[in-house]
Formats: C-alpha cells, sequence, structure tokens
C-alpha cells in the first residue's frame, strides 16, 4: 500500500510520533459508558491502530478519497465502518441513536467549526479527544479572566467540563504544520438544560466577545436594552471577566427585560 500525499487545502498533517498517537488514543475514557466512537479525519489510520485494541465500536468519517481508499485496503475485515465525507455535514442524528464520542487529530482548519458542530449534538457527544492548534486547545479550556477566555471557552464550559492534556510540537507531523499543537478532552457534564434561554444564551455570548474590549453595556446594545437591565452592574464589566453562571444570569434578566 502506498502512503496517502498530504493535501495541504484538507489540512493533512499525519501523525509519525506512534507514542504520540497511543496517548491520544488512550486518553479516550468511554465516558458515560459510551462504547460508540467517531474518529474525525482518520487519514492513514496512526490513531486508528489503538483504538482498535479497546472495546470501541468504531466509525471513521474521513473526506479524502485517497485516504478512505488506503483506510478500506488496511482494515478490510476488521469490525468498524468507513464513512468517506465531510465531517462538518454529517447527520449523526440518524447515525448514532445512543450517546458516542469522538476523536481525531483535527484539521485545524476546521478545528473550531467542529467544536460548533459538537455543540449541535451536546445531548448526544459524551466525550471528545482532540488534538488541535495549541492556540485554539487553550482558548476552549481557558477559565475567565484569561486572554484567550472567548466564545468557545463560554459555550463549551457550559456544557463540558474541558480539560487541556499535553502539547505536541510540529516535528512528529509529516508534513510538520507551522503551529504547535496540544491535545484537550472534554467530558460532558450534568446540565441537560440551562436554567435560561438556550438560544438566546447563544446569541448573546457571541455578541458579548464580538467586541471584547468593550464594557458589556456597550458590547450588547445591538441586542436592544432596556433602561433597567442596563443599569445592572455586572454591564459594567468585559465579556472575558464573566463566567457561565454570569452569562445565564445576564440572559435570564435580558429576556425578562425585554417582557416588561
Ligand atoms: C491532521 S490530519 C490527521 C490524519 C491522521 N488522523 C493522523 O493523525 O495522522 C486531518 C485529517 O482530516 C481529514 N479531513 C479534513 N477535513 C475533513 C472533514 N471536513 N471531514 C472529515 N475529515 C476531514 C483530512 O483528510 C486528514 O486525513
Amino acid at each position: 500500500m502506498s502512503k496517502v500525499r498530504a493535501k495541504k487545502h484538507l489540512g493533512q498533517h499525519f501523525l509519525c510520533d506512534l507514542q504520540v498517537a497511543e496517548r491520544i488514543a488512550c486518553s479516550l475514557t468511554g465516558f458515560g459508558d459510551t462504547r460508540n466512537v467517531l474518529e474525525i479525519g482518520p487519514g492513514m489510520g496512526v490513531l486508528t491502530d489503538y483504538l482498535l485494541e479497546k472495546p470501541w465500536e468504531l466509525t471513521l468519517i474521513e473526506i479524502d478519497s485517497e485516504s478512505v481508499s488506503y483506510l478500506r485496503e488496511k482494515y478490510a475485515g476488521r469490525a468498524l465502518t468507513i464513512l468517506e465525507g465531510d465531517y462538518l455535514a454529517g447527520k449523526y442524528r440518524e447515525l448514532y441513536k445512543a450517546p458516542y464520542a469522538i476523536i481525531g487529530n483535527f484539521p485545524y482548519n476546521i478545528s473550531s467549526q467542529i467544536f460548533f458542530k459538537v455543540l449541535e449534538e451536546r445531548d448526544r457527544v459524551m466525550e471528545v479527544v482532540g488534538m488541535l492548534q495549541k492556540e485554539v486547545a487553550e482558548r476552549i479550556t481557558s477559565p475567565k479572566g484569561n486572554k484567550t477566555y472567548g466564545i468557545l471557552s463560554v459555550l463549551l464550559q457550559a456544557f463540558y467540563v474541558a480539560e487541556y492534556l499535553f502539547t505536541v510540537p510540529p516535528d512528529v507531523f509529516d508534513p510538520p504544520p507551522k503551529v504547535n499543537s496540544a491535545v484537550i478532552r472534554l467530558k460532558r457534564n450534568s446540565v441537560q438544560e440551562l436554567p435560561c434561554n438556550e438560544k438566546l444564551f447563544f446569541r448573546l455570548v457571541k455578541q458579548a466577545f464580538h467586541t471584547r474590549r468593550k464594557t458589556l453595556r456597550n458590547a450588547l446594545k445591538p441586542m436592544g436594552l432596556s433602561e433597567a437591565f442596563k443599569s445592572m452592574e455586572l454591564l459594567d464589566l468585559r465579556a472575558e471577566q464573566l463566567g457561565v453562571d454570569d452569562f445565564v444570569y445576564l440572559t435570564q434578566k435580558l429576556e425578562s427585560s425585554w417582557k416588561q
């Protein structure tokens, strides 16, 4: 089997260090009694080899047809499902009726989009182990008050416990990326539904960080604030100073101020 040619536009940087691959694969814990695992972007299967040693019901989704042919040949006769397609376009509600986990050395050009998709699927996705650019990994796992704290930190931390596991240097990939990478893990928390209008919560968080240097009173102006809402002291702060609970509280207050 000849190797797959790395295609830049698909974010293909193949992991060559088997110890790192094993460490990533072993970071998946099966949290929430989940046995169904979806690997995004398996490439030539460096993580897949280790995942196959575990008791997972494994499905791979890979956009690159050359990789898919390679994988079909490599894993012929093995108990796993290989799908060719774009993870972002997939309908996983049909594929998975039960909870599932996601793992991958993600294509860095779409790693934020992958996590927004995870948020859409949050009622089913129990655990995520992913390698991505270090900068995005820091953003997702950042606590409030940090410069890197942003939209994905708040939205994901509302529904998941986020951990930064370890940093990975560029020289373990072929071809090496220009940036450092990091592996993170998300585990679903016990929040089924936030105690506020969730659609409005998502809108408010995005609006708050849109102009993150402004106080919330100014940043949230486009949402149509009543005088009573504007007088709240919390609005003297900037978005990066607020935790998930503060955003929930603001959402509740904003919605009730519109009803008055
Ligand atoms: C960084 S490489 C990782 C490959 C392999 N897992 C490894 O560690 O060597 C990212 C992989 O994601 C695939 N990919 C890119 N965009 C994708 C998408 N939208 N859906 C599914 N796979 C995608 C690429 O073809 C590539 O194989």
